[in-house]
């Protein structure tokens, strides 16, 4: 059975309705690939949604569908009441105000030859803001994310992963969006810093309400942001609920082999965990077949 929520709540900033994407096969005559095969979920104003699965399950399309970075095959995309899904791009431009990303990599989703200031000015600048505005706003950003006021003039080269990261979330939030789209933020950081880069993103919630749709393989990570949890396997949502209830009784097999998978420090448990998974991953190996 597929254990989803019954009805999509009216209330939502971002709603996701049977959404497929397909990519071209290798070979012209190869059929097209379905990487998303009927994805539907809502993210409401103020909440984090995590979207968790294995690599290779869709979660970055997913993303990159809302931002229109891929073409829809079909379903929607509904953002604060309007349909995304087929957006022009002045209407895409428009959208840049409300709608945001922070992409994985710190490294490389900086501009490396602009200075800090100069990414952070920058959607402002396109957006109608005066220099003198721009320069106050960047200063404030800055702060935000606790980064020195001199930051504004260095390179991205000059700062660790960490900052880069702040930076990359600071430039989301120059122009107050109510979606972030987090495409597994910390997952190139090192503990430490997650944790710093994780409770800067809460802090920024609590403050602005603005609402992130958070994708990452990592259960710990997604259940330590998350208010609601989406987990995804082989482009379908098998599992949608609340973090918590999610996270320790999963309902649906995929879902407990997913947290049975996660690292732990025990060889031994390690290993009886790792089997445990592969039989109930063996059980769901036709994820579509079992849908209630
Ligand atoms: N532009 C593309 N062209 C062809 N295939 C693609 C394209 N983008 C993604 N795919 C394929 O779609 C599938 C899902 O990829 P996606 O990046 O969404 O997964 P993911 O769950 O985010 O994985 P990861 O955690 O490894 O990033 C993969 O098999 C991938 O190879």
């Amino acid at each position: 059975m597929t254990v989803t929520e019954a009805t999509a709540p009216a209330d939502a900033l971002l709603s996701v309705q049977d959404l497929r994407v397909s990519f071209p096969s290798k070979g012209w005559r190869a059929p097209r690939t379905e990487v998303l095969k009927g994805v539907s979920f809502d993210v409401r104003p103020g909440e984090t949604l995590g979207l968790v699965g294995e690599s290779g399950s869709g979660k970055t399309t997913i993303g990159r569908a809302v931002l229109g970075l891929v073409p829809v095959r079909s379903g929607t995309i509904t953002f604060a009441g309007e349909r995304i899904d087929q957006a022009s791009s002045a209407h895409r431009r428009r959208l840049g105000r409300d709608l945001q990303v922070v992409f994985q990599d710190p490294y490389t989703s900086l501009n490396p030859s602009r200075t800090i200031g100069d990414t952070l000015a920058e959607p402002l600048l396109g957006h109608g803001a005066s220099v003198r505005e721009a320069r106050g706003r960047v200063g404030d950003l800055l702060a935000r994310v606790h980064l020195p006021a001199d930051a504004a003039a260095r390179l991205p080269h000059e700062f660790s992963g960490g900052q880069r990261q702040r930076v990359a979330i600071a430039r989301a939030l120059a122009l107050r969006p109510r979606l972030v789209i987090c495409d597994e933020p910390v997952s190139a950081l090192d503990l430490t810093t997650q944790r710093t880069v994780l409770d800067l993103l809460l802090e920024i919630q609590e403050e602005t309400d603005v609402a992130y749709l958070f994708v990452t393989h990592d259960l710990s990570v997604v259940r330590f942001v998350s208010h609601r949890v989406a987990v995804i396997r082989h482009g379908q949502i098998v599992e949608t609920g609340d973090a918590r209830i999610v996270t320790t009784e999963p309902q649906h097999a995929y879902t407990r082999a997913l947290m049975l998978s996660a690292p732990v420090a025990d060889v031994t448990e390690q290993r009886r965990r790792r089997q445990a998974a592969q039989r109930l991953a063996e059980q769901t190996v036709q994820p579509a077949a079992d849908d209630g």
